[in-house]
């Protein structure tokens, strides 16, 4: 079975369909919709010959997802969502996420695509839809089953992404597509991914397990039954040229588009830039059936993987630092670097002779500083060049290390959102963390994961942190039960905080390198910068008892005064859920659980 572009069912090639289906729209969809979907016809006219567009799914920050029905060659239709990559976006940015979806798309919960069409800087991610639910809405509606599912399924795409390399980088449930009716789950949305330093090293070994499993003989039944477990009904094989842009999976019809013309090809070649990072993609064969070839095209995914990650991994140090390096020769004392600490990387500053009490560092040749460790920053420290350290993601999700920037991160990263997520989904609360800049974001996570042993972590990736007051661990069960109700005054049990505590929180390399970052927020109650305990305590103060999680609140019928609520599994969550919620919120990213080790944690014990 195939899927034909609407032209070879009989209907004009020259876009009239389309427009007589647009105006059938119109009306339905808002201006601005409409607007933006003639742009998208305009912009890539070759789209208009395989889909009708027929609404706009999403809006992010670097795309805008619609949705295009396509008629296959049985006659059938079939929805598919297209990514719009504004047109600002770096080739190589494109290239990475092409990658990651054909190299580890389509199964495993890892959203596949389907065509890529391009015209001049206008980009279009054609991938399967999957129909879901925002988890804004039914995070109240959610039993403790679900969310148990649900957590899982997301760990079983990071182990999937994780086992290629490949660091999502922006992890968050709107990027974790869930069907509630259908219960499947995707990962979507690679615009952020990067690969670890490793992240050859790492294809090479699934190549050599894939190839070994097929060796071990699996069947085409057993091929077949994997397939069919896929979170959508993903395209299993991709295989795009410019004359075949794609190779339908057995069994399954997909869209074959128009003949490349000279204006609008897959990939052409009018931008080398692009061509070249994307070539190896549009060529990637991710079929599970064995071909002799199959082990080359591997390889040839790990270099073009790697030819595209390595450009965007910032873990080196810059040559800013030789300076430094060459500096600190002139000095007395040469602190040693630990071996183990990332920081070590870096050449180290000196710390010199000083007749005060304090250590004094100097870092630039005949420039002294004596702030290090105390909490306010000097001049000195000042006129240092920004640290270096990607630093994508979404606010609210970013683990520590990010926080810190350190520059050493790894998928470790992906496995700390999953555990917000998974503080979400416990709590009833989403988002959970909302901060304006990075240090309100990270007195957030001390908030509840305790001062010391975020300091204590933060020493093991090389980064000082200085924090003007002790915050202790919160435990988590009394916390999240607190927060759907399950428990009386936050005020007895979450820490209590004063009004309009000023705080100061200072964040530098462990041996001072680059200059600090510091900050001085107030926690009060009702702006900007103030923390998580104190949003609990002012929203409890205010509502009293029954003002929990607001939508859990909805889910509850109030009788005689008392909270009657559908347990739905809540009113049991085993201690095994807080343990590894623990676990993948440990601050230390070098203990930090993998998702591998996850799904092996008691709590999934039957999945
Ligand atoms: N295959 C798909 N099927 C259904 N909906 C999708 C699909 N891909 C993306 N979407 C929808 O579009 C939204 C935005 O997609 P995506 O996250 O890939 O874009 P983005 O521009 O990177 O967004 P952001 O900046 O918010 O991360 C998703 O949250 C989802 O609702």
């Amino acid at each position: 079975m195939e899927l034909s572009p609407v032209c070879n069912e009989g209907i004009s090639t020259d876009g009239c369909i389309i427009k007589a289906d647009r105006s059938h729209m119109k009306g339905k969809l808002s201006r601005d919709v409409e607007m933006a979907i003639e742009f998208l016809y305009k912009a890539v006219p070759q789209l208009a010959k395989v889909f009708r567009i027929v609404d706009k799914i999403g809006e992010g920050t670097f795309s805008s997802v619609y949705l295009g029905e396509a008629q296959m060659r049985d006659g059938r239709k079939e929805m598919f969502a297209l990514k719009h990559l504004i047109p600002t976006s770096h080739p190589t940015r494109i290239a990475a996420e092409l990658q990651c979806l054909t190299v580890a798309g389509g199964r495993d919960n890892v959203m596949g695509v389907t065509y890529c069409f391009r015209k001049e800087d206008h980009v279009v991610i054609v991938m399967p839809y999957m129909e879901h639910q925002a988890i804004v809405d039914i995070i109240g509606l959610l039993s403790f089953e679900e969310a148990r599912l649900y957590i899982y399924h997301l760990l079983k795409a990071l182990k999937h992404i994780h086992q290629f390399g490949i660091i999502h980088r922006d992890i968050k449930p709107n990027n974790f597509l869930y069907n509630r009716n259908s219960k499947m789950f995707a990962l979507v949305d690679f615009g952020l991914a990067q690969g670890t330093a490793d992240t050859q090293i790492e294809l090479l070994k699934v190549v050599k397990q894939r190839s070994s499993q097929r060796g071990g003989g699996s069947t085409g039944k057993q091929q077949a039954a994997h397939r069919s477990k896929a979170p959508s009904k993903l395209p299993h094989k991709i295989t795009t040229t410019a004359s075949t842009p794609l190779s339908p999976p057995p069994g399954r019809s997909v869209p074959l588009p128009p003949s490349s013309s000279s204006t609008t090809t897959f990939f052409s070649a009018s931008r080398k830039a692009l061509v070249k990072k994307t070539r190896s993609v549009t060529t990637t064969n991710i079929t599970t059936t064995t071909t002799s070839s199959s082990r080359t095209k591997h390889t040839k995914d790990l270099a073009a993987l790697r030819k595209v990650f390595a450009e965007r991994n910032l873990n080196s140090c810059t040559p800013a630092d030789s300076t430094t390096k060459q500096a600190a020769v002139k000095t007395e004392l040469v602190v040693p670097s630990k071996p183990e600490d990332p920081a070590a990387r870096c050449p180290p500053p000196v710390k010199t002779q000083s007749s005060s009490q304090k250590p004094q560092w100097t870092v630039q040749q005949d420039l002294t500083c004596n702030c290090y460790m105390t909490d306010r920053v000097c001049n000195v420290c000042m006129s240092r060049k920004q640290q270096v350290a990607p630093r994508g993601g979404t606010p609210g999700f970013r683990a520590p290390e990010v926080l810190t920037k350190c520059p050493d991160q790894g998928t470790a990263i992906d496995v700390w959102s999953a555990g917000v997520i998974l503080l979400s989904l416990l709590s009833g609360r989403y988002p959970f963390f909302k901060a304006s800049d990075d240090l309100i974001a990270l007195t957030q996570i001390m908030t509840i994961r305790g001062s010391r042993e975020t300091i204590q972590a933060a020493k093991s990736f090389g980064k000082a942190v200085v924090c003007s007051r002790e915050l202790p661990r919160q435990d988590l069960r009394t916390l999240c039960e607190t927060l759907r109700g399950r428990r009386p005054s936050p005020d007895d049990e979450v820490t209590p905080v004063p009004e309009a505590t000023t705080r100061h929180l200072k964040i530098q390399d462990d041996t001072p390198t680059h200059r600090p970052i510091e900050g001085t927020f107030k926690q009060h109650n009702d702006g900007a910068g103030e923390t998580l305990s104190s949003h609990l305590a002012s929203r409890q103060k205010q509502s009293g008892k029954k003002e929990t999680a607001n939508c859990l609140a909805e889910q509850s019928s109030v009788t005689d005064g008392k909270v009657e609520e559908d347990e739905r599994g809540w009113d049991s969550v085993p201690d095994e859920a807080y343990d590894l919620l623990d676990k993948l919120l440990d601050l230390n990213p070098h203990s930090r659980i993998t998702a591998a080790e996850a799904l092996q944690h008691p709590l999934f014990k039957d999945l």
